[in-house]
């Protein structure tokens, strides 16, 4: 027997989600039958997803939906031997018994230096989101210029290191010094602070006098208008995320896109990272790989420092 703890959102979210949405419940869950694991969180996921999601896909009471790291601490299924480790949407639970549907391994040749949390960042949803959005979505080429907002989130800095390695020229938005400092670490090659930048025109136009070929669009709300003036003709934009409305009572209006769109001959696709699932285990790969690049770079520039 064992006693697992869970949020259950008691009031769907009006407004900012608040505390009192909420309740943490406690129940003993049995020990697992034949086919059965039981898992133990390790990393729980908080993502914007959540708050639009849950007003579609859950009722009143229901626990809230999220993903996890778990380690199998109870096994009666071969595929998940104890001490391994899985993802699986268990929601925001501490323990889960499992029949092993839907539940993803580690990939094996995870690095023992590499923390689980990042196969819920970089290495997991978040990551392919990126993947998606640059390859299927925008069809990102060389020598392209591409503009990313919230750039220091779980998807947009992983936008921006997959672009910097395809050789383009990647500008930023994000709405601290201390974020602006970190994307420039990340190799950004322009970034700007919109919170402290007076005018969002001036400095697009500032980091990319040219314009922009690609907008990897993650906010929303009225700011987006103003990117879709300093895109190129035929620019593309992918729409992965509207963060900036997700907790409006009441749906924005205007300004609308369709002239400017007109005249430019731009291009807007929205997008759910669901579309690729088929194409997840290999993309994961390339995350993975990608990652043991980058620390392997740190570790020499280290070497050097030291
Ligand atoms: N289409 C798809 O399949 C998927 C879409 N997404 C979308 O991608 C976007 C980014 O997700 P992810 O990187 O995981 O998010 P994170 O939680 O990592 O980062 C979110 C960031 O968004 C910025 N932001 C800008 N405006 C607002 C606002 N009004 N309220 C709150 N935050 C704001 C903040 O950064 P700052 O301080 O810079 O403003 C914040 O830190 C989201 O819109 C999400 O819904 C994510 C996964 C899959
Ligand atoms: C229903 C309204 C949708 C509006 C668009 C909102 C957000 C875009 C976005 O952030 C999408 C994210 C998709 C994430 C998918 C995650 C799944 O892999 C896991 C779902 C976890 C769970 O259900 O427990």
């Amino acid at each position: 027997m064992v006693q697992a703890k869970f949020w259950v959102m008691t009031k769907h979210f009006d407004g900012f989600p608040k505390n009192s949405d909420f309740e943490l419940k406690v129940e003993e869950l049995p020990e697992p039958k034949d086919g059965e694991v039981l898992l133990e969180a390790v990393f729980l996921s908080v993502d914007p997803y959540m708050r639009p999601f849950s007003r579609v896909s859950m009722k009143e009471g229901d626990v809230m939906i999220g993903t996890q790291v778990a380690k199998v601490i109870q096994s009666k299924n071969p595929a998940f031997p104890v001490g391994s480790h899985v993802v699986s949407d268990s929601g925001w639970r501490t323990h889960t018994l499992s029949d092993g549907t839907g539940l993803t391994p580690i990939l094996p040749e995870w690095p023992k230096d590499v923390s689980l949390s990042l196969a819920l960042g970089a290495i997991g949803m978040p990551g392919l989101t990126a993947v998606y959005g640059i390859e299927d979505v925008l069809g990102l080429k060389e020598g392209e210029t591409l503009l990313v907002n919230a750039a220091a989130g779980a998807v947009g800095s992983v936008v921006g290191q997959i672009a910097k390695i395809k050789g383009c020229k990647v500008v930023g938005s994000a709405g601290s010094d201390a974020k602006v400092v970190f994307l420039k670490e990340l190799g950004f090659d322009e970034v700007f602070n919109y919170k402290t930048v007076g005018s969002l025109e001036e400095a697009l136009r500032k980091a990319s006098p040219e314009g922009y070929d690609c907008f990897f669009e993650n906010v929303g709300g009225s700011s987006s208008f103003i990117v879709l003036q300093q895109m190129k003709n035929f620019g593309r934009i992918a729409v992965c995320g509207s963060i900036s409305t997700y907790n409006d009572s009441e749906p924005q209006t205007g300004p609308y896109p369709y002239v400017i769109m007109i005249i430019k001959e731009l291009k807007m696709e929205g997008f759910l990272i669901t579309r690729w699932q088929h194409k997840h285990p290999e993309t994961l790969r390339r995350l993975l790989a990608w990652v043991k690049e980058v620390s392997y770079l740190v570790f020499m520039m280290l070497d050097d420092f030291l």
